[in-house]
């Protein structure tokens, strides 16, 4: 019997800040997968997986007909499982959100 590591689990909050080039997670069918690597050999382009990080992109995957082959490489790239952020992994996230739109407005003059 092989056993293999438990996986990681992963607030749905983190997956905001691997949204790049440098870090992009997807998260399809409740597991996080890390496709940094994969990016520029993906057939369908990077942008399109760019676009669909940091929110669930099960039903963008599964729409495209994805072959086995593919659900053979997704399988791969697998880092963790999600779960709900908690109460304070929430209140973090919505901080640092804020943050960041208060950056956006004086960057644009607003505010
Ligand atoms: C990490 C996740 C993904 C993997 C491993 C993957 C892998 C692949 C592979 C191997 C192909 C070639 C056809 C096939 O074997 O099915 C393909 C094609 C394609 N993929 Fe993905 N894909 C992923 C995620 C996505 C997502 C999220 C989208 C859309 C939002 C997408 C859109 C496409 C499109 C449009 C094509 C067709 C490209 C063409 O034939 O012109 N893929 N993908």
């Amino acid at each position: 019997m092989t056993t293999s590591p438990p996986m990681r689990e992963i607030p749905t909050t983190e997956l905001a800040d691997h949204t790049s080039r440098s870090s992009a997670w997807m998260l399809i069918d409740g597991k996080v997968h890390d496709i940094t690597a994969f990016l520029d050999d993906h057939p369908g382009g990077d942008e399109i997986l760019l676009d669909a990080t940091a929110r669930d992109a099960t039903q963008e995957f599964e729409d495209v007909g994805h072959s086995g082959e593919a659900r053979a490489q997704l399988a791969e790239m697998v880092i963790g499982v999600a779960r709900p952020p908690t109460a304070e992994e929430a209140a973090v996230a919505a901080e640092k959100a804020a943050a960041a739109g208060v950056r956006m407005a004086s960057a644009e003059g607003g505010g």
